[in-house]
């Protein structure tokens, strides 16, 4: 598991300009969302495309709420990660301050949906993003608003005590 501290030394780097089209890196190798090494996670893949971010993603068993259909908060966890990216067109690190999500059809599993986010406002430290998801059809099936609040380095120190966790299952 990586610590907070080599999480911390690469952090900047990924700020530096990234070219439109260009495959974004993911938050952290353990991130639940993006990162490549969690074997709980979702593996999201996110390009540049313009001033939005673009993925396409397939939830699968791992994921399901209703047989057949991805658990909302795996829908809700994909679209807040996807926001994370586009944090890497602002050039500071922000966690999430609120995330609303609109559930308009089931989200299949094995299914691949688009979904594109965008920056809507900025206002000093506030972020307000925008991110749809699709189907294949271009049918809306998720609508996902965020406020996202620029933090510092010391926002995600305050895990570096618990990091690898400290609390195990009971
Ligand atoms: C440089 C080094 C970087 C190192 C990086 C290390 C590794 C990073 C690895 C991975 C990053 C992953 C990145 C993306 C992953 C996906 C996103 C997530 O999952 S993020 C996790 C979930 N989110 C949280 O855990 C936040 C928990 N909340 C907090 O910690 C605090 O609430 C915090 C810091 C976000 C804000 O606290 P306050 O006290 O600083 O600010 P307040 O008072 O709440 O609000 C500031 C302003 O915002 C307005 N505001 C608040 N809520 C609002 C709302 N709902 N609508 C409109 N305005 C609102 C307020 O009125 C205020 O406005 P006025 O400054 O006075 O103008």
């Amino acid at each position: 598991m990586t610590s907070v501290e080599e999480i911390l030394a690469t952090w900047l780097d990924k700020f530096k300009p990234h070219e439109d089209g260009a495959l974004l890196p993911p938050h952290h190798d353990h991130c639940l969302a993006c990162g490549p090494d969690n074997p709980h996670g979702h593996h999201l893949v996110v390009h540049r495309r313009g001033e939005e971010v673009h993925a396409v993603h397939v939830f699968d068993q791992r994921h399901v709420g209703a047989p057949g259909i991805a658990h909302g908060g795996a829908v809700a966890t994909v679209l807040d990660d996807l926001f994370g990216f586009l944090l890497y067109l602002t050039g500071a690190p922000a966690v999430t301050r609120q995330l609303e999500v609109r559930y308009d059809s089931p989200v299949l599993l094995g299914v691949a949906y688009e979904l594109v986010a965008k920056i809507v406002r900025a206002e000093g430290r506030k972020l307000f993003v925008e991110a749809e998801m699709r189907d294949t059809s271009g049918g809306l099936v998720a609508f996902a608003s965020a406020l996202f609040l620029r933090v510092d380095e010391a926002h995600f120190r305050q895990g570096a005590s618990n990091s690898p966790p400290l609390a195990r299952p009971i």
